[in-house]
């Protein structure tokens, strides 16, 4: 099946466990795949026929404004449940990195892959 895609979707929001992080933003990386049938699209030549991934990373940016979480787990949660309920999405793979968060690794996060039956 088809995907759109969009990688390395950069973020600033509240985000961690501890005191310290509940008063400062910190940079999350999204990565995602979208499953969608692109050939409609294609075909005709519009975009109000498949996933608009522009409209995507805008309203990912307006949620990770306007929330605070704890775990990265949560955000990735939240973030599926979104794109399933506001963009009709019926499949999806997300990464959630937080790259600041252990200076030893290049990044740490979670991957989920979510389906609405
Ligand atoms: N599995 C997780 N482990 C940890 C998380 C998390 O969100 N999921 N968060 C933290 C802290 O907030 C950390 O990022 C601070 O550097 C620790 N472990």
């Amino acid at each position: 099946m088809d995907q759109v895609m969009i990688e390395g979707l950069s973020l600033e929001t509240v985000i961690g466990v501890y005191d310290w992080e509940r008063k400062v933003r910190q940079r999350l990386e999204l990565d995602l795949e979208l499953r969608t049938d692109i050939r409609p699209a294609a075909r005709a030549d519009d975009l109000s026929q498949t996933l608009d991934y522009a409209a995507i990373c805008q309203r990912l940016s307006d949620y990770a404004d306007a929330n605070a979480h704890g775990l990265v787990e949560t955000f990735a949660e939240r973030v599926a449940a979104l794109l399933i309920d506001e963009f009709g999405i019926r499949h999806l793979r997300l990464t959630v990195r937080k790259p600041g968060a252990v200076r030893a690794a290049r990044a740490v996060g979670v991957r989920i892959e979510r389906s609405v039956d």
